[in-house]
């Protein structure tokens, strides 16, 4: 390649929802110490997960259901060029420059490259022989709080693999490629309600994202994210999940015998619209989870006093009108999910304001989709037992779920074999919106 000639990288952005379990999931491992793993799961299925299981294929033992999330408030961001002149692949994530050798980026990697192979290959196109052999700049950014248990290892490996496949002109099913970066990713790759069916082959290929329902079956379903804690958390989720498969009986018990009945019930609310059945599975699910984790040796601490005044708030809040109007979910991190309908979000968001007076120190205690101002009622106060936590919580995040849109900016160039547009991208026409810039090198504040 002469010197002078300017090459330009092929970039794609897109952006990716947060997805927040009502049934929890919690993975497979293959340790040889959980023998009596053997009486957890029907025969064919424990056979295929002990002692044939690929660990990286990071497969279920239990099927889960979450929520995807609206991207106004919540969401990854993610470029990725591809150029002949760079060198290697590189990541930038949320301004730093990461190792792009971890094995859950590589594994993401790989099967995107894989599928684009394959196609190429089929459709007997030669022309895009070089691109494939091309290097990629990745560069990612989350608009939430990284690793505080607000799933972005969900939105971020989801992110990824799309904007990989967009890049590669790869389409079809994508959400097993996206359980190979982060099992909770495979969900982000629908919007709506979305199912994580568990599967039976032993390599993960039926252990795929489906949705249930999408976002518009339940307009009026509202989702507020009580921030206790944006830190890091201490023990992340997988290192939590190892352990407690390794050790937690009651784990076990739950995949086999809870599980299954719990997925079907909560699919059956969502078709209804049941919220009453759907808020008392969705609670009973999170104390579930972190039973297992309190059933873990040593165990695992992911709740704290603000997350247990919260729980405790929602279920006086709930006994005083007599119906389940609001529910709470937490994932390994002390941040409430609460899930509510439209016409309880304002109530609920003043008594939540009320028992957890914020900091008055000019940082917005609400963000998102703006709550009108109501009055809680005196009886009301009284009905609630607690006593007020100043900044237990730090901020609010008020959404609702959401398709997942992917947002398509402008495709500099495009690989001949590129012909089928991913599920409704969205083509932008600012180039601004790209996280890097013309030399493939992050730009200034990505
Ligand atoms: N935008 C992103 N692109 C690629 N990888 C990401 C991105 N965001 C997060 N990750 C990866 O996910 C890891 C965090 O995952 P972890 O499961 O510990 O936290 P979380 O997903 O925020 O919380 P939880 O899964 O408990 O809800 C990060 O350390 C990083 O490796
Ligand atoms: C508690 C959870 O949020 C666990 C999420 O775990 P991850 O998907 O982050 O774990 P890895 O597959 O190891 O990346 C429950 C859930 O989202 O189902």
């Amino acid at each position: 390649m002469p010197m002078d000639t300017v090459v330009k990288p092929a970039i794609v952005t897109c952006t990716a929802p947060v997805n927040i379990a009502v049934v929890k999931y919690c993975k497979c491992h293959m340790y040889p110490c959980i023998v009596s793993l053997a009486d957890m799961l029907p025969f064919n299925t424990f056979q295929r997960h002990w002692g044939k299981r690929n660990e990286d294929l990071i497969l279920p033992i239990n099927s889960s259901l979450s929520v995807t999330l609206d991207q106004d408030q919540l969401k990854t961001t993610t470029t990725v060029a591809s150029c002949r002149s760079f060198q290697e692949d590189r990541i930038w994530l949320n301004g730093k420059e990461e190792d792009i050798n971890h094995p859950r980026l590589q594994s993401c990697l790989r099967e995107i490259r894989r599928l684009a192979r394959k196609r190429r290959n089929d459709l007997d196109c030669s022309v895009d022989m070089g691109c494939l052999s091309h290097k990629v700049h990745i560069c990612s950014v989350n608009n939430f709080p990284t690793a505080a248990g607000l799933a972005s290892s969900a939105a971020g490996f989801a992110c990824l693999v799309y904007t990989l496949a967009q890049v590669y002109g790869v389409d079809g099913e994508l959400s097993g490629i996206a359980r190979q970066g982060s099992g909770s990713a495979c969900r982000s790759m629908y919007g709506g309600f979305v199912q994580w069916i568990m599967g039976e082959r032993e390599d993960g290929k039926d252990s795929v994202a489906q949705q249930v329902e999408p976002e518009s079956h339940w307009p009026d379903l509202r989702v507020l994210v009580l921030v206790a804690s944006a830190e890091r958390k201490p023990v992340g989720s997988t290192s939590g999940m190892q352990t407690s498969v390794e050790t937690s009986s009651l784990l076990k018990h739950r995949a086999k015998s809870v599980v299954p009945d719990r997925m079907k019930q909560m699919i059956e609310a969502v078709h209804k619209r049941d919220f009453a059945t759907f808020a008392e599975l969705t609670m009973r699910d999170s104390n579930q989870f972190h039973a297992t984790c309190l059933d873990t040796y040593p165990p695992i601490f992911y709740l704290n006093t603000v997350s247990r005044q919260v729980i405790s708030l929602v279920h006086q809040y709930n006994r005083h009108y007599g119906e389940a109007r609001v529910a709470y979910t937490f994932d390994a991190g002390p941040n409430a999910v609460i899930y509510t309908l439209q016409q309880h979000v304002a109530e609920f968001f003043h008594v939540v304001r009320h028992f957890f007076p914020p900091d008055n120190n000019g940082k917005k205690f609400l963000t998102g989709i703006q709550v009108e101002p109501v009055s809680i009622s005196e009886e009301l106060k009284n009905a609630i037992c607690l006593e007020p936590m100043p900044k237990g919580i730090s901020y609010i995040i008020s959404t609702k779920t959401a398709w997942f849109q992917s947002k398509q900016c402008e495709v500099i160039s495009v690989f001949p074999c590129v012909l089928k547009a991913g599920p409704g991208p969205h083509v932008l026409e600012d180039p601004s919106q790209h996280l890097l810039g013309a030399d493939g090198l992050p730009k200034e504040n990505a």
